[in-house]
């Protein structure tokens, strides 16, 4: 490692384009990782997440913009850069007729600097699948596996492209576990996930992807910062929306049966709500208060596009 390398940012990415043919994938994103940040790159469907991670994992060269990698080239220093890099791709290929041990062997035979086979099924809770075909392991399993790989040479930067996509809450959370191990020990960890809460929970910084910009970045505090709190509530009997009051000048909106207001603060809004509720004897049961989170940022961005038909964060 070069002293220049050990000072530069471990990504950093000025005005990166990706086209495929006439469609512009990518559209002029910039953005720096520090070394051991972990930074979650999240967005809608076909924001072109994948495709920026393929340009930072070196499969692919940008169309324009400049990417640096640990402060080197990733296209054009391949194979210096996949030697400290590790990448957890969303569909691993295995042979299936292998062992998990076997499978794990394989890849250190090609691999510099691997760690031992036993260490790294310990790591990933996959010790006693060891003598395990590939083919019989579940989903959640094989995701596992697919960690352990991509952690064996000890990589000083990990792409985890949908890591726990598959899993169910307890193995999700192992997982998290693991990554939060690896960021301990000094890895920056570069993610994409659909699961917000993962994002919100692991990521010192995110960017939110959305048709190839970046429409929000920094830590999730700061991208939430300023989206206030929602109170929700039933219609009470017999009253539309119109009837509702305003809350610190917020109209409610409706959202199926409920009304739902988005205030700066609630402490204020829910006292002005409490005051007219009992200047008219209405209950305010059901009433719910939460702070904006990663899932309302993704919402208002479907609104702009499909005003009438919001799409989930998740696949
Ligand atoms: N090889 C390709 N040829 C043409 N278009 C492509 C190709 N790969 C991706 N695209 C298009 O580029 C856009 C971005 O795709 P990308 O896979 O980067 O999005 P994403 O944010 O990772 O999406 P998702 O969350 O659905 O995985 C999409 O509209 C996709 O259809």
């Amino acid at each position: 490692m070069t002293p220049l390398s050990e000072k530069s940012p471990a990504v950093e990415v000025v005005d990166l384009r990706r086209s495929y043919g006439e469609y512009e994938a990518v559209r002029g994103i910039s953005f720096s990782i520090a070394r051991g940040e972990l930074f979650a790159l999240i967005g809608t469907n076909g924001a072109g997440k994948t495709s920026t991670l393929e340009v930072l994992e070196g499969y692919h060269p940008p169309t324009s913009g400049r990417v640096r990698v640990l402060g080197l080239d990733p296209f054009a220093a391949g194979p210096q850069v996949r030697r400290r890099t590790g990448v957890m791709l969303q569909e691993g290929g295995f042979f299936k007729e292998l062992t998990v041990k076997e499978t794990v062997d394989c890849w250190r035979s090609f691999t510099s600097r691997a760690r031992p086979t036993a260490e790294v099924l310990a790591k990933v809770a996959l010790e006693e699948k060891a003598g395990t075909r590939v083919a019989q392991l579940s989903g959640g399993e094989r995701r596992r596996l697919d960690l352990a790989l991509a952690v064996l040479n000890d990589p000083e930067l990990l792409f985890l492209d949908e890591p726990t996509t598959g899993l169910d809450p307890e193995a999700r959370r192992a997982t998290w576990r693991l990554v939060e191990e690896l960021r301990a020990a000094g890895t920056t960890v570069v993610l994409t996930t659909h699961y917000l809460e993962e994002a919100q929970q692991l990521a010192d910084r995110v960017a939110v992807m959305d048709r190839g910009v970046i429409a929000a970045e920094g830590t999730v505090a700061q991208v939430l910062s300023g989206r206030g709190d929602l109170i929700s509530l039933p219609l009470p009997p017999g009253r539309g929306l119109a009837e509702l009051p305003e809350l610190l000048g917020a109209a409610p909106s409706s959202s199926g049966s409920r009304a739902v207001y988005r205030v700066p603060r609630s402490a204020p809004a829910l006292a002005e709500l409490h005051a007219w509720a009992a200047a008219r004897g209405v209950e305010l049961d059901g009433l719910e208060v939460r702070p904006g989170s990663l899932e309302d940022v993704f919402l208002d961005l479907a609104d702009r596009h499909h005003p009438t038909t919001p799409l989930g964060a998740s696949r």
